[in-house]
């Protein structure tokens, strides 16, 4: 990209750097005339830089070339060292090389007699027979089995896994297949002594022929019950507002995106199409090196083909009875298809072994897949728009001319790689690029992250080698929300920010699901937070974020009216003696003021979100002071940085400023120390020491005395006082307390891990947590609480043991 950018005029620089959305066809087609003139770009050779590599236009979409196209020779080399792995017993080493080698196997190639792909399943299948793994097993045989289904070894392999999970009647009809496909005497008659040992000695318990398990879609029983309408609002622009008055906890809106695109980060651990973690037997695309799929359903979804070859009259499974012939059938049929005419198929048009797909940057590629997915429903529509589907804005007059060259840039190199690797039926021209700028502008605002709990993976689900999560996983690891994906929706993308919001958002794998977190009055703003809010950072922060992540600044209640947590989150301890008041700095000072000039935000009562704790601080007051300051003049020292709100007593901010730093460093030391999982008395001790500094420097409310708090509490679970441990959790969530209210989502992830110390302790505190936690979780999470959450569910069966 800089290469690109060097190579432009500065005078058509300027030019795009003032231009509007207006002149987008204009600025546009100059830079399209400008490259079509550069002697590199006659050739289709244009200089990009992508993910730090340079790469040529001609690169991305040449589908000889096939950068990310299966390879024979790397498939049998991997699948050698598989093998040479799976004898030396080294079975994770093999998983991987065999994974690999079907990443990598051409779909259509053949291995001597046997079809590489279907012989790669099998290796797989066999390597989790070996370490028990017998529903991937069977999952693999079944895989083999389309692919090629007169596949004795993988028939036999099949029997054996059935007959471990006592479905006997299927073991014995996959031997009897396997028996009758071998060619040997002796093999024949090896399986048959196998067939009669079943025979006369089980009974049939399970049938697991046909089984197919849906793992994308979500628990829906819960039905959407409000109805929301999107209006134009004053200083937000569009955004969404409730018909009707909504208790809190209510569903109020599900969704499918639009478009989705999964992180780079994420590539090799989730499914591209559900975002579930992917398994042990984990599935690629079959037509290029790019994603990786959870299951054929996932993969059929995305666009990929399905195998089924077997055919009645395939003369290798001739003498068979009909029973027989019709379990074979039963077998090898793909029941992964869901891709109704109405699916679209995401992936397809970027799947040909080209590899611009990985190259670009996802929200670029996502643009690809938005428009292909316009195109494509324009085609039963007399709407000329491109994108008449989506009704989304964009902030192209307020980026910088940096993004304008960019987008300018990107929407060049996309429009070409789609027409020249997916033949798109679209002239590149002013037209076309103006409406593929503003688009990957509106991508850059409106796109969602798809978030996924990261102690789901911790606690939820199997380790597939068994290794379970330490005890002190579950007490250290924070419930910390993952982003994995990136995606548009049509509706949900319209929802406004709130740095106080009254709804959560939250996914199913890629299905997006909003809830009411309080009660919504009819006519009211219905507003989740971008990532921001009230009580995790100051007003400043939260502002800041806000501009430089999404261009706007926030006119949320949170950012115009006065609330406690901006006052105390980085306030400082009065010098005074039992004096419990705020002292600012600077910097928070102007934020308030601010709020006070243009919102006339000052402070009431009423913004007292959260009810007096009966401790020695009192939240009214607190505010109260503040107001009585601010209205004794702007100009006065009351109002001033470093002066405390209640008593007025001056503080040396700058001191204190140092202190703090120099107790953090104690801190810090500790955390690095727990990383390496070597914590030293002396740096422990350091470091509580430390947070008694912080205690007297800093306001009680502050969040760097809560972090500290927790951070003291983990390495005291890592060294095993639990009782420490469990005092120092307890004094964090109180400050959390504070900062978002009790019964914030927050703190319910912060009563996970108090409870779990308690529980360990045998503490029967524990089961009044966990009932805490359990309600905020039904709250935030209604009936998809435990889906979400597994390990609530273990929290509560060991509360219950406890009792
Ligand atoms: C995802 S869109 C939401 C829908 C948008 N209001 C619209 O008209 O299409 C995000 C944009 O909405 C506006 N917006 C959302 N929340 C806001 C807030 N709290 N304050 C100011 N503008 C906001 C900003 O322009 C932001 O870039």
């Amino acid at each position: 990209m800089e290469k690109l950018k060097c190579l432009i005029p500065d005078s058509l620089k300027r030019v795009v750097a003032d231009s509007n959305p207006n002149d987008l066809p204009s600025t546009s087609s100059s830079l399209l005339d400008f490259l079509h003139n550069l002697p590199q770009f006659q050739q289709v050779r244009v200089l990009v830089v992508a993910s730090c590599s340079l790469l040529m236009i001609r690169d991305l979409v040449d589908t000889q070339a096939a950068l990310c196209g299966k390879n024979k020779e790397a498939a049998l080399e991997s699948k050698q060292k598989g093998n040479k792995c799976y004898t030396s017993g080294d079975y994770n080493a093999a998983l991987a090389h065999y994974s690999q080698a079907l990443w990598v196997a051409p779909t259509d190639a053949v291995d001597t007699d046997k079809n590489l792909v279907a012989s790669l399943y099998l290796n797989r299948a066999s390597l989790f027979y070996k370490i028990g793994l017998l529903k991937e097993c069977l999952r693999e045989c079944n895989r083999a089995l389309q692919i090629s289904p007169t596949y004795a070894k993988a028939w036999y392999r099949r029997g054996k896994a059935n007959a471990a999970l006592r479905s006997y009647k299927d073991a014995v009809n996959d031997l009897n297949i396997a028996k009758n496909l071998e060619l040997s005497l002796g093999g024949k008659r090896q399986i048959e002594s196998e067939i009669k040992i079943i025979e006369d000695s089980y009974e049939d318990t399970s049938r697991t022929v046909a089984e197919h398990k849906d793992n994308y879609l979500g628990n829906f029983e819960e039905s959407q019950q409000k109805k929301l309408v999107c209006v134009s609002t004053p200083d937000k622009g569009m955004g969404m507002i409730s018909q009707s008055k909504i208790p809190e906890a209510t569903l109020v809106h599900r969704e499918e995106p639009y478009a989705m695109i999964i992180l780079k980060s994420c590539r090799e651990t989730h499914c591209h199409y559900c975002l579930n973690e992917l398994p042990a037997d984990a599935i690629p695309c079959t037509s290029c090196t790019i994603p990786l799929y959870c299951s054929e359903h996932c993969r059929l979804r995305a666009g990929g083909e399905e195998f089924c070859s077997y055919q009645k009259e395939d003369k290798n499974l001739g003498g068979l009875s009909l029973n027989l012939e019709e379990y074979i059938a039963e077998v090898t049929v793909c029941h992964g298809s869901g891709a109704d005419a109405e699916c679209f198929l995401e992936h397809k048009h970027e799947c040909r072994g080209v590899n611009w797909p990985a190259v670009l940057p996802p929200d670029v590629v996502l643009t690809g897949r938005v428009l292909v997915k316009s195109i494509s429903q324009k085609r039963d529509s007399a709407d000329l728009s491109l994108l008449s589907s989506l009704k989304l804005s964009h902030n192209y007059s307020q980026i910088t001319a940096e993004s304008k060259l960019e987008l300018h840039i990107f929407a060049v190199v996309l429009l070409l790689c789609l027409q020249q690797s997916f033949r798109l039926e679209l002239p590149i021209n002013g037209d076309s690029l103006s409406q593929t700028i503003l688009l990957l502008c509106k991508m850059r605002i409106n796109c969602m992250a798809i978030v996924r709990m990261k102690t789901v993976d911790a606690h939820g689900l199997p380790n597939w080698l068994g290794k379970s999560s330490s005890i002190e996983d579950a007490l250290t690891s924070s419930v910390e929300q993952v982003p994995v994906a990136q995606a548009i929706y049509s509706a949900g993308s319209l929802f406004n920010h709130s740095c106080k919001p009254n709804i959560h958002a939250y996914f199913l794998s890629r299905t997006l699901v909003i809830r009411t977190t309080e009660p919504v009055a009819a006519g009211h703003p219905l507003e989740l937070s971008y990532g921001a809010q009230v009580g995790q950072w100051d007003c400043k922060d939260r502002l800041k974020f806000l501009e430089d992540k999404y261009s706007f600044r926030c006119q949320c209640r949170g950012c115009s009216e006065w609330n406690l947590p901006d006052l105390v989150l980085n306030a400082f301890h009065c010098v005074s003696l039992n004096c419990a008041g705020v002292v600012l700095d600077a910097d928070v000072i102007n934020c308030e003021m601010h709020k006070f000039k243009d919102f006339a935000g000052a402070p009431t009562t009423q913004n007292v979100d959260h009810p007096l704790l009966g401790d020695e601080l009192n939240d009214v007051d607190i505010l109260n002071f503040a107001k009585l300051a601010l209205e004794r003049g702007n100009n006065s020292l009351d109002f001033h940085p470093g002066h405390c709100l209640s008593c007025g007593s001056h503080c040396n901010l700058e001191a204190s400023s140092q202190a703090m730093n120099k107790a953090w460093i104690c801190i810090k030391k500790l955390q690095d120390e727990m990383i390496l999982k070597e914590i030293s008395n002396l740096t422990l001790s350091n470091a509580s020491r430390a947070v008694d500094v912080l205690r007297s420097i800093l306001h009680p409310y502050s969040r760097r005395i809560a972090e500290a708090e927790d951070i003291l509490a983990q390495a005291f679970c890592l060294v095993g006082d639990l009782q420490s441990a469990r005092d120092h959790c307890k004094a964090s969530i109180k400050i959390l307390e504070r900062l978002y209210g009790r019964d914030h989502i927050v703190i319910a992830y912060e009563l996970v891990k108090l409870s779990t110390i308690e529980l360990t302790l045998d503490d029967h505190a524990s089961v009044d947590c966990i009932n805490r936690l359990n309600a905020i979780f039904l709250r935030y999470f209604g009936s998809h609480a435990a889906s979400i959450f597994p390990y609530l569910e273990d929290l509560k069966r060991r509360a219950r043991n406890l009792v």
